[in-house]
């Protein structure tokens, strides 16, 4: 089984998929937990680039085939090869990310990320728990956590409500595998509802 973790940045996703991960595991499933950008030795270092630059060092159309790619590498030597061994497969951001944060907040560019995504990538998902949560309270999480990774984070809260606006779409436009999950209240709480989803 193939799951992805989505949505806005600091709305507890990682930590959730980090849950399902070992909560799985503890019920003898082999479980891979990966994440984008990255999740494979050449798509760390297209994460590098992506996430250390300065400013706006890439253009919206430039950062589509940079996660593109990354996207391809980790499909072909870590998501795959697990998919083939019977393993479940949990990432921390997938496809969506793309069609949300390029194809629709930076831009209007979903066109090129669907024709980018049908040539190199050309698979979804079992099933996407997007963790909603409300920019300010989401942002206030992840100004708590640090870290040095701002390239995205520092983009401001009017770029995160696209963002939320563009998440919450995608349960509409993919009913069949895109649930919608309350990141409001606990860690347990939330994992509890991604658990009832699932
Ligand atoms: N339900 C929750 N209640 C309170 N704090 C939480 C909750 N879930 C996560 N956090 C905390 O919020 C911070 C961000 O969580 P996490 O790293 O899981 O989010 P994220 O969505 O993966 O962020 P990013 O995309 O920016 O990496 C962490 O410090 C985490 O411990
Ligand atoms: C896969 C993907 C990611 N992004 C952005 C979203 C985040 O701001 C960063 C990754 O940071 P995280 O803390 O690991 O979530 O990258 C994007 O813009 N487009 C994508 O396809």
């Amino acid at each position: 089984m193939f799951i992805s973790f989505e949505g806005i940045d600091g709305c507890g996703k990682s930590t959730q998929a980090r849950m399902l991960a070992e909560a799985l595991r503890a019920e003898g499933r082999q479980v891979v937990l990966t994440r984008e950008p990255g999740g494979s030795p050449g798509a760390e270092e297209i994460r590098r680039l992506l996430v250390e630059g300065a400013g706006e060092r890439w253009s919206a159309e430039t950062e589509c085939l940079l996660f593109t790619a990354a996207r391809r590498d980790h499909l072909e030597r870590t998501i795959r090869p697990a998919l083939a061994a019977g393993q479940t497969v949990i990432t921390d951001r997938f496809a969506d990310s793309t069609r949300v944060y390029q194809g629709a907040a930076r831009g209007d560019l979903r066109a090129f990320v669907n024709r980018l995504h049908d040539m190199a990538i050309g698979i979804e998902p079992d099933r996407t728990f997007v963790i909603d949560l409300d920019p300010e309270t989401a942002l206030g999480r992840g100004n708590a956590r640090g870290g040095d990774e701002d390239r995205f984070e520092s983009l401001g809260l009017g770029f995160q409500m696209r963002l939320a606006q563009g998440f919450r779409g995608l349960a509409e436009e993919f009913p069949a595998r895109v649930r919608l999950i309350d990141g409001t209240g606990s860690l347990d709480q939330v994992a509890a509802r991604v658990r009832a989803a699932l």
